[in-house]
């Protein structure tokens, strides 16, 4: 019996050695979910044909893809991608599995995903399940086996578009009626969707700051990086006025990353207004960076294409710095409009296009930055912009 159990083991290390990359975790039979045929169609007619991948279904949204080499699962649950479908430059996705730690908020965000390779056979000791389990459990609809190079030069030129992935329906006249009813991205209002429904509270009660985060969307990190520094936060739904949030008498605001597009947010517009004239103190990433400028009368605009990534090189103009920073927007403050104004001052340049990175508002402790410095996934170089906020809490 002994024996035979040994035989066993070395001949399953045999035949399964091209599917994992540790011998000493348990190898996960392959699934037979690859061989179930699936589409992408985008709304250019394009069409890619692949797997099935994660649940059997259709699902649509704007297509969108991220260069980062890491990080998958933090991905998946920033709250920012809603209502987006996930093109991973990265080739292998599954890898390194599961863990229920390290997401960014309590569900998958994402709208679906494809990908070149989606493995359900992951090796890491810190794994709690396969992507496929995970995929299943949350719902969500992916396409693998793509030729994700094409895809993504594609999407690079023609710009942001919609699309829809199917393992159910393969007929393309079907998929194109279906895909015609979603709406465009620009113009729509998303954060009150993925907001929280009720305010809450992170961190520790008896730190020494209080700071009042409006909830557009925001991801786990940023809380995280509040917490360690000392700060406790109230986490408020995105549809707060100040006044409600000025109750709690916080030393500061946060706003907070989140999907869709500023320029449909009148309400955090408004709130953001009322807070820079109590003259508090200020801080924004992401869409709370575009909700700060068109807070100061300048707009917003969508991109031919947004930054997502991990490696997206910044120069702080104020301390003459460069910085490597994550990255995942796709509308962005306007330019000529942020030189003119004499509100507001640009503190951070994207060095790949020269976009606005930063801004601060002259004369007030407020300022934002369109990356994420609290990463997760992507490089730290920027923590010291949560340092120089609570600075100003003092
Ligand atoms: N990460 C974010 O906060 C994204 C902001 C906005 N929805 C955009 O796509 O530009």
């Amino acid at each position: 019996m002994a024996i035979r159990g040994l035989c066993s083991f070395f001949v399953n290390l045999l035949v399964n050695e091209t599917k994992s990359t540790s011998i000493f975790l348990p190898l996960q039979p392959m699934s037979t979910f690859e061989k179930i045929p699936a589409i992408l169609l985008l709304e250019d007619g394009t069409v890619y044909h692949g797997t099935a991948a994660g649940k059997i279904g259709t699902t649509t949204g704007e297509i969108c893809f991220n260069t980062g080499m890491t990080g998958y699962q933090e991905i998946f649950t920033d709250p920012s991608y809603y209502r987006q479908i996930m093109v991973t430059t990265n080739a292998h996705i599954g890898n390194y599995g599961v863990n229920s730690e390290e997401v960014e908020s309590e569900s998958v965000k994402i709208a679906g995903l494809v990908c070149k390779n989606f493995t359900a056979n992951y090796s890491r000791m810190m794994a709690d399940e396969s992507i496929q389990e995970y995929y299943l459990n949350e719902s969500v609809v992916a396409i693998s086996n793509v030729d994700t190079r094409a895809l993504v030069r594609h999407i690079r030129d023609k710009g942001a578009m919609n699309g829809i992935i199917s393992s159910e329906v393969l007929d393309i006249d079907q998929l194109r009626k279906m895909l015609a009813e979603v709406p465009s991205m620009a113009g729509l209002e998303l954060s009150s969707e993925v907001s929280t429904k009720k305010h809450y509270f992170y961190g520790n009660p008896e730190a020494k700051y209080k700071v009042a985060v409006l909830d557009l969307g925001v991801k786990k990190n940023i809380l995280r990086n509040f917490d360690n520094r000392d700060v406790y936060a109230k986490v408020f739904p995105a549809k707060t006025t100040f006044k409600e949030m000025q109750e709690w008498n916080p030393d500061g605001y946060f706003i907070s990353n989140g999907p869709g597009d500023p320029s449909a947010m009148p309400y955090a517009i408004e709130t953001v207004k009322e807070i820079l004239a109590a003259d508090k103190p200020l801080f924004g990433i992401c869409l709370g960076h575009q909700i700060l400028a068109e807070a100061n009368g300048i707009s917003t605009y969508k991109m031919h294409n947004g930054h997502r990534g991990l490696n997206h090189p910044v120069k702080n103009i104020i301390k003459n710095h460069c910085e490597v920073t994550s990255q995942n927007h796709g509308f962005g403050v306007n330019p000529d409009e942020v030189r003119k104004s004499d509100k507001v001052e640009i503190t951070h340049l994207n060095l790949n296009d020269q976009t606005i990175e930063g801004i601060r508002v002259k004369g007030k402790k407020a300022f934002s930055v369109q990356y994420h410095p609290e990463s997760s996934p992507g490089p730290h170089d920027s923590r010291y912009l949560f340092d120089d906020f609570v600075a100003m809490l003092a």
